[in-house]
């Protein structure tokens, strides 16, 4: 169990996030939903130690991890998979999965096992990642915190800028990785309905609060775009 207990942080003198209570079970997805400027990517940021702790805890199975930094946490098993499907465009897909996968212990022994859960990129291996449509930028994105072998895996907003026809196919990757691979996700989203179709537990964020939170059931989609709408 991932937990945030009373956490507050923020940049320079705005304190962005208000004293968040959140728990990130040890199985399956759970995603932080927000309207733009709610402060998602601040809690991830937050979550992966890129931003100090103002107050408050975060715990790792029960390990006080609020003073540890972003490269304490990656080598405890976290991974972040940042916002606008990041990689090196210049480089093909095989080299920048060759990247991340030789610069971890264990990271070209999961290479098979990441082109079987993303068999499209195996066909994509000599192409240049920035010639990659967005959702193949976003697979490979993913692909390559996979290589690190995580334990919880951060995702910050998958489904932007991807055309609607393959959002399923990336919200399919995710429930699939982490009920096959038993990977924790915590996946951060603005669209409810990807984000409800993927997770099992949901929390709403509204300024920097946690205002709603509970079972990705059929009765969240009406609750959570209730709690957005205030
Ligand atoms: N580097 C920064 N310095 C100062 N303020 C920032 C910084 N980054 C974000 N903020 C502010 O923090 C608040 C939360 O932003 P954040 O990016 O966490 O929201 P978000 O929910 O991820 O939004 P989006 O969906 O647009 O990415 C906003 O008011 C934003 O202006």
């Amino acid at each position: 169990m991932f937990s945030f207990e009373g956490v507050r942080s923020g940049y320079g003198r705005t304190e962005v996030l208000h004293g968040i209570d959140l728990e990130v079970p040890d199985d399956g997805v759970t995603t932080v939903l927000g309207h733009n400027g709610a402060g998602k990517t601040t809690l991830l940021k937050t979550v992966m130690g890129l931003l100090p702790v103002r107050s408050g805890r975060i715990t790792w199975d029960g390990e006080d991890i609020t003073r540890l930094s972003a490269h304490q946490r990656v080598r405890m098993g976290l991974a972040w998979v940042p916002q606008g499907q990041k990689s090196f465009g210049s480089l093909t897909t095989r080299e920048n999965l060759l990247v991340v996968a030789e610069a971890h212990p264990g990271g070209k022994e999961r290479l098979d096992g990441v082109l079987d859960l993303f068999p499209a990129l195996g066909e994509l291996m000599d192409r240049r990642a920035g010639l990659l449509s967005g959702g193949q930028r976003q697979q490979l994105s993913i692909a390559r915190a996979l290589l690190t072998g995580p334990r919880l895996l951060v995702l910050d907003e998958p489904s932007e800028g991807i055309q609607p026809s393959v959002v399923q196919e990336i919200e399919e990757k995710i429930v699939g990785l982490a009920s096959r691979s038993g990977t924790q996700v915590l996946l951060a989203e603005q669209k409810v309905g990807f984000a409800l179709e993927a997770a099992d537990r949901y929390a709403v964020l509204a300024t920097g609060r946690i205002v709603r939170s509970g079972l990705a059931d059929e009765a969240a989609v009406d609750a959570a775009r209730e709690a957005l709408a205030v």
